[in-house]
């Protein structure tokens, strides 16, 4: 086979594949990256942050874009890494957590929320952890009291908390300003996961916000220790772009094991070898969009958010809570069910696992007419 003949058999797989503007991709909280990110990774494709001091520039970019997403969450002195996802990201912060709890002598005790996205089991598993999983609101956050009470029982030792800021199935944010207040008085580490949130919640309009959460959720709040921020979500950086941000380089020898064979003598990240295509990408976006930009893009995604919720309300169909963000729970008893009918119709939506609902993502590819056809489809599942 000549390239030619590689590049067309590639094609016929690539052409199996579904494409986000189609607008048949309801249940992804990724999205087609901004254009602009071809250019950079065709010139960052073979950069490799795994040994930065060979490519010193990208190591450079990924010190800067640290700053800059430390920036939107109040810390440009933040310390961190871009990395190949939301997991890593979280995976790195029970990492740091495991060890600083042992080197205080402390109890791998942690707080993890129900709403908490799986990557936290795979973190459970692999560092041991002992969950504590309280009872949620209505609002489908941690029961605060709840919290509070148990860490004041002085049976109960508990070395941190982890808290959500646009839980992955509904969006809701968990009361982290509270959250903060209990760790700076009982010395916990508080992890936040925004990793979908962090780039809605501080562009999102207070038109869109709704009684019963606290939007605040980043550095401002002295009781955070670490955020996961995900450019590869509601950034539009391509894949892999997961970030994970601490308050200071303080938590970096908590992370760093000696890599002799490496330009640099220490490595804290968990993967290895890791492409710059992700940092160089989400630099050139952030740079490009500024605060604005970001702005428009959430804030348009919160306005089809609400004409699908208006819309489906018109077909009889409920939320099961109101949108916190650009997340859509539709009531369905028969969810299972009613997704597959969909997906023999091209449809892809997701299900709840905390509800009985269909679960829509309503990232930037989604248009209009796209919902229009979605919720005709959804329609016709109940009529037979
Ligand atoms: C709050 C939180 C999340 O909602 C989350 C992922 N969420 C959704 C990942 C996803 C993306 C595309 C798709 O088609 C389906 C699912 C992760 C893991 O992020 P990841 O490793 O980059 O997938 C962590 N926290």
């Amino acid at each position: 086979m000549d390239e030619q003949d590689i590049l067309n058999e590639l094609r016929e797989y690539r052409n199996q594949d579904l494409k986000y503007e189609e607008g048949y991709i309801l249940g992804s909280m990724c999205t087609k990256p901004h254009p602009m990110a071809r250019k950079i990774s065709e010139m960052f494709f073979e950069t490799n942050l795994g040994d930065p001091g060979l490519f010193k520039g990208t190591s450079k970019l990924e010190k800067e874009v640290v700053s800059m997403i430390g920036g939107i969450l109040h810390n440009k002195n933040a310390f961190g890494y871009l990395i190949s996802g939301g997991t890593e990201a979280n995976l790195t912060a029970m990492r740091a957590f495991k060890n600083i709890s042992k080197s205080k002598g402390k109890p791998q005790n942690i707080i993890i929320p129900e709403t908490a996205h799986f990557s936290f089991d795979k973190a459970k598993d692999m560092m041991d952890l002992n969950v504590v999983r309280p009872p949620l609101t209505k609002y489908f956050t941690m029961d605060v009291k709840f919290i509070k009470d148990y860490i004041e029982d002085s049976k109960n030792e508990v070395s941190g908390i982890v808290g959500i800021a646009g839980c992955t199935e509904l969006g809701s944010i968990d009361n982290i300003c509270e959250l903060s207040k209990i760790a700076v008085e009982n010395d916990i580490l508080l992890h936040v996961d925004a990793a979908f949130g962090g780039f809605v919640i501080p562009f999102l309009d207070d038109k869109y916000k709704l009684d019963g959460y606290n939007y605040d959720f980043d550095f401002s709040l002295n009781g955070v220790s670490s955020i996961t921020i995900d450019p590869h979500k509601m950034g539009l950086a391509p894949i892999s772009a997961g970030g994970i941000l601490f308050r200071d380089n303080m938590f970096k020898k908590y992370l760093d094991v000696d890599a002799p064979y490496l330009t640099e003598k220490q490595q804290a990240t968990i993967i290895g070898t890791r492409s710059g295509v992700g940092v160089a990408s989400t630099w050139g976006i952030m740079k490009l969009l500024g605060i604005d930009g970001y702005e428009t893009l959430v804030n348009e995604s919160m306005e089809k958010t609400m004409y699908l919720v208006k819309k489906a309300r018109e077909y009889g169909f409920e939320t099961a809570i109101d949108p916190v963000m650009n997340i859509v729970a539709l009531n369905d008893e028969n969810k299972h069910d009613t997704c597959m009918k969909l997906r023999d119709e091209n449809w892809y939506v997701s299900v709840c696992r905390c509800v009985d609902a269909l679960r829509i993502v309503v990232m930037p590819h989604l248009e209009i007419e796209h919902i229009d056809g979605f919720l005709e489809s959804l329609s016709n599942t109940k009529k037979y």
